[in-house]
């Protein structure tokens, strides 16, 4: 069995610390190195002391020192963030597992120029269970592609900065792909005042932000007479990190590329 090592950004995040709780209960992973943003407060600090029981692996803000001992980086940070491990980990073959989203055109470009570089595994929701949603409103949208009106609804914590959520917008480009739609010309993304009636072509989105809700995201396909709505509901983030831990080991034997979780699952 090859030994993962594996370091982990944003280590003293919501999805940092869950990662490294997960890397540390694997057996064929190791902890190998942790970084977090400069002046953040882990810094110099075991990894795991919020565990109760230290790793041996120092937070750091160097990524000199931080990966020195790693071929894998999970980042699930904020974009300028990952943009700057990016492109340390292409320059040095560190592959990299990005979680973070809200990233403009320019950071996806430079998401897939590194990827010449190194593997890279982007994906905006690492669970299983959404990917596997996924291809339900891949499958619903080509099936009720007259007469359906959709609208995508996301709820997360009231710490979360980016809306739509990721999920969201992934979610809006399956359905527009199916649809043979381009997201950028269909989505509504806010409504107020008078808007006047409902274009069938759109794709609403709608965000609420409250409290510790992990991650809800509801599809609902709206017609006269009928509505379908297709639902993921996170009550733990558990399974993203265990998706991030597929995703490592299906990069081990890559050197470049750019995947998402559909190459992981084999759901292409
Ligand atoms: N793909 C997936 O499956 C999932 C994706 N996510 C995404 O992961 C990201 C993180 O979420 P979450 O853990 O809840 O967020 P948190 O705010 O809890 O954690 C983010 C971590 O990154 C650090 N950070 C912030 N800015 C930078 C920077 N510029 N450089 C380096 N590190 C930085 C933060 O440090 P500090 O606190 O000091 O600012 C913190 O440690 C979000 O984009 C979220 O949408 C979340 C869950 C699942
Ligand atoms: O910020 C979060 O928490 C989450 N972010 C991701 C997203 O934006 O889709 C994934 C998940 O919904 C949790």
């Amino acid at each position: 069995m090859t030994e993962l090592h594996i370091a982990i950004a944003g280590a003293g995040g919501r999805m940092g610390r869950m990662l490294i709780e997960t890397v540390l209960a694997e057996p064929d992973a190791r902890l190998a190195g942790a970084l977090d943003i400069p002046g953040a407060p882990s810094i110099g600090e075991d990894a795991a002391a919020f565990l109760g029981k230290p790793a041996g692996v120092a937070i750091e803000s160097d990524l000199a020192k931080g990966l020195a001992n790693s071929r894998f980086l999970i980042d699930f940070t904020r974009p300028e963030g990952t943009l700057r491990h990016l492109a340390y980990c292409a320059e040095h073959g560190v592959k990299l597992i990005i979680g973070t989203t809200g990233f403009d055109e320019a950071g996806k470009a430079a998401i897939a120029e590194a990827a010449k570089k190194t593997a890279i595994l982007f994906a905006p929701n690492m669970s299983v269970g959404v990917n596997v949603t996924m291809k339900l409103l891949e499958y619903a949208a080509k099936n009720l592609n007259i007469g359906y009106d959709i609208e995508i609804i996301e709820a997360h914590h009231r710490h979360k900065v980016d809306a739509p959520s990721g999920t969201a917008l992934k979610m809006g480009e399956v359905i527009a792909g199916a649809l043979g739609r381009d997201l950028k010309e269909c989505a509504v993304y806010a409504r107020e005042g008078v808007t006047g009636p409902r274009d069938p072509s759109s794709i609403g989105f709608a965000t609420i932000r409250g409290g510790d809700i992990v991650g809800d995201h509801t599809v609902l396909f709206a017609a006269d007479g009928e509505r379908i709505e297709i639902s993921h509901k996170s009550s733990s983030r558990l399974h993203y990190a265990h998706g991030a831990l597929r995703a490592a080991r299906f990069l081990a034997d890559k050197d470049t590329g750019l995947y998402d979780m559909y190459d992981v699952l084999g759901l292409n």
